[in-house]
């Protein structure tokens, strides 16, 4: 569904490239963490899927298509397959819960019926039911949260991109936000979701994908945030599959003689 081959994205010729020869696969209906410290290139692997950006180098597929081949004007059909989720809602103050979420179906141009039908059925999926005509200052930021999501996916985009969505909200909604990604993945969206939240990780159990300054450090299913095996070191290729390794607990910042 996404496909990275040898991606390097270069921003600033003075700095070290934001991603550097990153080569990953995340396949139809896998639900993806991708987890790293602030600016190991979470955002800008992220940009590239939606085609915000091009890469300086390598090939990003989604759903077969190399989206830098892509002439503009057929990006925002690519973007129409996506649904996008952030930290801070964006939603329309104007708006009421209704309509920010309608709003997304106006602009492909979906009838008012249709509307009229798509959009109790998406706010009940996201537990909002009765709260389509309040104003979104008039929720919590779970709540505003539910919305953004219910606003994302109500175009049934095959893919969820989600750039630090429980970043605003406390354990508990935050928990209450996972379930309902969570949901949405099973039936059967693509989720690549980035964040910091250890917490939110080791609860789900899913793909970990680790950038550490722009290289994929880790790449293992049903893992928590911080990796049982022995975290890939530059200069000690295959180290994390060695034949025969012995698991043990690594920490972040823990030293080679550790
Ligand atoms: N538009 C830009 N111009 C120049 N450099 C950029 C730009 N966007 C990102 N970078 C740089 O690229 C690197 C990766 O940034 P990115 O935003 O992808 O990291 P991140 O992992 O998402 O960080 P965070 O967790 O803080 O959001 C950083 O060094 C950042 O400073």
């Amino acid at each position: 569904m996404i496909r990275f081959e040898n991606v390097t994205k270069v921003y600033d010729r003075n700095a070290r490239p934001a991603l550097d020869s990153v080569s990953l696969e995340i396949e139809r209906g896998e639900f993806a963490f991708l987890v790293g410290a602030s600016g190991s290139g979470k955002s800008t692997f992220l940009r590239l899927v939606l085609r915000e950006d091009r890469a300086t180098s390598g090939g990003v597929f989604v759903a077969g298509q190399n989206v830098a081949a892509l002439s503009s004007w057929r990006v925002p059909r690519l973007r129409r397959g996506i649904g996008v989720v952030f930290q801070d809602f964006r939603l329309l103050p104007q708006k009421n819960v209704f309509a920010n979420v309608a709003f997304a179906m106006q602009v492909i141009g979906k009838s008012r019926a249709i509307i009229r039908d798509a959009v109790p059925e998406v706010l009940k999926t996201v537990g909002l039911e009765g709260k389509a005509h309040r104003m979104p200052h008039e929720l919590s930021g779970g709540e505003q949260q539910r919305v953004a999501i219910a606003r994302a996916v109500v175009n049934r985009p095959g893919i969820l991109l989600a750039d630090e969505p429980t970043g605003n909200l406390d354990p508990a909604t935050s928990q209450g936000i996972m379930a309902i990604l969570d949901k949405i993945n099973q039936n059967g969206t693509t989720v690549v979701m980035a964040t910091h939240d250890t917490d939110i990780v080791n609860s789900m159990r899913k793909r970990v994908i680790e950038l550490k300054d722009g290289v994929v450090i880790r790449d293992e299913a049903k893992a928590l945030y911080t990796s049982m095996m022995p975290t890939v070191q530059q200069g000690r290729p295959g180290a994390a599959r060695r034949p025969g390794a012995v698991p043990r607990p690594v920490r972040v910042g823990e030293g080679e003689g550790a």
